[in-house]
């Protein structure tokens, strides 16, 4: 499966960036990566996307558009054309989905991301998903950067108690609900609980988007054919078809759990750990064997963290409608029992009557990971407060 990924506005164009970091060269699954915003800074700043996939629009605003979302619905609206256009540098044709990426409580992001997402389905025949983060509790400017002052013309203030700053707020529920029948997907990240205490969003953001991208690899990375045609297949092949199968058409709020467990393959000593020795066929070659146990704990471990551990955006368990599970690691390590048997975990924690499995053998990796879909979540609890908060504002 080849993926289109679009990062609109600061944080959008930060995670698309890390997304293409992500990306491995033995499983490739990026069609292209596009950075879209208003800020050239910000744009400057990104380390992977090539300079001319990057694109600053919006004549006469050099630094953003301070979370004023109806200026940037306004410019959304003017330059969606400009902005699709902009993708016939790369192949966008080729994509079997397109991710667009915006942090949801700015005004950049938050006011494109619609237009675009909504032109991009009268333009391509293949889905649309977005990748949206939701503000954090303790942000104090719209992109997260406590240094930039509050605009006294924008009709919000800093929560003295630490609650979500309504304007952030009122912009990520506004841009939720004009994305609804748009998106046939949104993959939510929830900022708050992913920083550590006493760190802003400025310092943490790096972080978050390293483990954001993760899981984006472990999700559409484990539909790519490997490039070495060597490389050793899945057992359960996931494609775009079983992509396209869980998260839906209908707009679903998708979490994404995680799980990775890095498998001990020697020591100084020469003993090895997992392992079975095998002199004759070289320690560490694709002839390695390894331990029954050994793999059925890491694959029961990592999927136990999937399933229970933190989501991207927390939930009830029990409310998803669809869910899969995708196991990877070094293609010894996935125990075919253990993987059936998460999938069956994924199930039951889930009761999800609609829950598919598979395997991403990874013959260069020395780690196994589990990356759990939770898909059509909705209530979140998470989501009603955001909702509270937009109308303590009167947003
Ligand atoms: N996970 C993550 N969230 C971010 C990052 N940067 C900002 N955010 C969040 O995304 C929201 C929107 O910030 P930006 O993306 O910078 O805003 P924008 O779309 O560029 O819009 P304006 O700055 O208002 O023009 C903020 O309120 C933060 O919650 C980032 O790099 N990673």
């Amino acid at each position: 499966m080849q993926l289109e990924v679009i990062g609109v506005g600061g944080a959008g164009c930060r995670i698309a960036d890390a997304i293409r970091t992500a990306e491995t060269a033995t499983r490739p699954f990026l069609c292209d990566v596009f950075a879209f915003d208003t800020d050239a800074q910000a744009l400057a700043e990104l380390e992977s996307v090539p300079d001319d996939h990057r694109h600053r629009y919006g004549a006469g605003i050099d630094t953003g558009l301070n979370g004023n979302l109806q200026r940037g619905e306004t410019l959304g609206d003017e330059h969606v054309d400009e902005l699709s256009r902009k993708l016939d540098a790369g192949q966008p044709s080729a994509a079997d989905a397109f991710l667009v990426v915006v942090g949801l409580g700015g005004a950049t992001g938050g006011g494109a991301a619609p237009e675009l997402v909504a032109n991009l389905q009268t333009l391509y025949d293949v889905p649309v998903y977005v990748l949206g983060t939701l503000p954090a509790d303790r942000e104090r400017s719209p992109d997260g950067d406590p240094s930039v002052p509050t605009d006294d013309t924008r009709p919000s203030g800093a929560d003295a108690d630490g609650a979500t700053r309504p304007l952030a707020a009122a912009n990520a529920t506004q841009t939720l609900s004009r994305l609804d029948g748009l998106a046939n997907a949104v993959l939510c990240f929830d900022n708050e609980p992913w920083l550590r205490t006493g760190e802003d969003m400025v310092d943490g953001r790096a972080r978050l988007n390293r483990e954001l991208a993760a899981r984006i690899e472990a999700l559409f990375g484990a539909t790519a054919q490997p490039a070495d045609e060597r490389a050793t297949s899945a057992e359960t092949v996931i494609d775009a078809n079983d992509i396209r199968r869980i998260l839906g058409n209908e707009t679903a709020l998708v979490s994404l759990g995680y799980g990775t467990q890095r498998i001990e393959s020697g020591d100084d000593s020469g003993s090895v750990l997992g392992f079975e020795l095998d002199f004759g066929l070289g320690l560490f070659g694709s002839d390695s064997t390894v331990e029954t146990s050994a793999a059925v704990s890491a694959v029961e471990t990592t999927v136990g963290k999937a399933i229970q551990g933190k989501l991207t955006l927390e939930c009830e368990r029990t409310n998803t409608d669809r869910a899969l599970l995708v196991v990877g690691g070094p293609p010894e390590w996935l125990n075919r029992t253990a993987v059936a048997d998460g999938r069956r975990r994924l199930e039951s924690a889930t009761e999800s009557t609609q829950t598919l499995g598979g395997d991403a053998p990874r013959a260069d990796s020395e780690a196994v990971f589990a990356l759990a879909v939770l898909a059509g979540i909705e209530p979140v609890d998470r989501i009603e407060q955001l909702q509270a908060a937009a109308r303590q504002s009167g947003q």
